[in-house]
């Protein structure tokens, strides 16, 4: 499992090993040094964190946490993360609990056994084969222009439709789940992007789904919809056709987010970083890179939503927002014109949908009802 935190039992097991002559990290040696920033190598570790390094997106106080082994959790808790890991891929769920003691909400069990999953995917498709497939994709499109763009032309937020058959607080939305004329509809009838759900377990979505629609000929930029929690699934998703990822503040530590946001640069793929309070979205404006931010209006731990949710964050943090040149994505819980209109207001340039497109009859049309308009390509 090879989050940055997590990677670093790799590199103890590389000094144990006698792989590099000290146990010391070669980071303050690389930033003095003045070493050029190279392309991501596969399996280097500690090239990776030179080049963390050299972005500056890495702060002494988050190395130091990490060279001197502190908890992954203690350091996620310190940042005000309630969801624990528990690092243990091939224990059975009795053995984690006995531990950890049960899941603490819904969030923390998709995380569990999301741990497990990618372990397994791992077994299956090694990160080295992987990263090869995401290589060797046909290029990315480009999400972000597509949101701005279609922002512009419309004078309405940009919307990111999601193909979505089921989620764990609605249950199943639609029986009859074709994600490729879904996906067909969204786009002939304006959205900017989509969004396609991968979790199997909880969204009954799957990597097939987004496979099929690229290949399908659907030309908006897709976002891969996950929980990732490793670096494996984001050369997943790209080797799959994704040109954008999810990440959650709410699950990744600040320096897992840095380390995943360097890879999707890499891999020319946007990152929709998700916020759903106050704490999350101060942590992600200090975070560099962050070019795109989503506010969730429903809390992934209790399901609750609230649209003013996004109001609330973007009062505070709006100008900071602005200044930046972040694009908001309004998320969840969008059903009427109103809605729209009111997360518009608060400062939005786009809006992430599924329920109450996927619901309707014919998803395609409910576009318009929703935004109490067609929407021009
Ligand atoms: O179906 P809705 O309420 O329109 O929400 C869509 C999207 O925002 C939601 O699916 C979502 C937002 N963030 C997530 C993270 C994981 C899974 C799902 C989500």
């Amino acid at each position: 499992m090879e989050s940055l935190l997590a990677a670093r039992s790799v590199r103890a097991s590389f000094a144990a090993a006698g792989t590099r002559g000290c146990s010391l990290p070669p980071l303050r040696v690389a930033v003095r040094s003045g070493v050029r920033a190279r392309p991501l190598r596969c399996g280097s570790m500690d090239s990776l964190l030179e080049e963390l390094a050299q972005d500056d997106m890495v702060n002494a106080t988050e190395l130091v946490q990490w060279e001197n082994g502190k908890s992954i959790n203690d350091i996620a808790a310190s940042q005000g993360i309630r969801i624990r890991r528990h690092r243990r891929p091939t224990a059975t769920l009795e053995e984690i609990e006995k531990e950890l003691g049960a899941p603490r909400n819904i969030l923390e069990k998709i995380i569990w056994d999301k741990e497990i999953e990618v372990a397994k995917g791992l077994a299956k498709n090694p990160l080295k084969e992987v990263i090869q497939a995401a290589q060797q994709a046909p290029p990315t499109r480009d999400f972000f222009g597509a949101l701005a763009a279609a922002h512009k032309r419309n004078g309405l937020p940009a919307l990111i439709a999601e193909v979505k058959k089921a989620s764990p607080s609605r249950g199943v939305l639609r029986e009859k789940f074709d994600p490729v004329e879904i996906a067909q509809a969204y786009e002939k009838n304006g959205a900017a992007c989509l969004s396609i759900l991968t979790d199997e377990k909880y969204f009954q979505g799957g990597f097939d789904n987004l496979e099929k629609v690229r290949n399908a000929g659907v030309k908006c930029p897709l976002l891969c919809k996950e929980f990732i929690i490793d670096r494996w699934q984001i050369y997943y998703a790209r080797a799959k056709g994704a040109d954008a990822v999810l990440l959650i503040a709410a699950v990744l530590p600040d320096l897992d987010i840095k380390y995943f946001l360097r890879i999707c640069k890499e891999l020319g793929m946007t990152a929709l970083i998700e916020v759903h309070d106050e704490r999350e979205m101060e942590r992600m404006l200090k975070i560099n890179g962050v070019q795109l931010i989503g506010i969730n209006n429903r809390s992934l731990e209790t399901f609750v939503v609230n649209t003013s949710n996004t109001k609330m964050l973007l009062e505070k943090h709006g100008d900071d927002i602005r200044e930046k040149g972040i694009l908001v994505v309004g998320e969840s819980g969008l059903f009427t014109p109103d809605d729209v209109a009111y997360v518009q207001n608060a400062g939005v340039s786009a809006v992430l949908v599924g329920e109450s497109l996927v619901k309707q009859e014919d998803p395609g049309r409910a576009i318009a009802g929703l935004f109490g308009k067609e929407l021009l390509h």
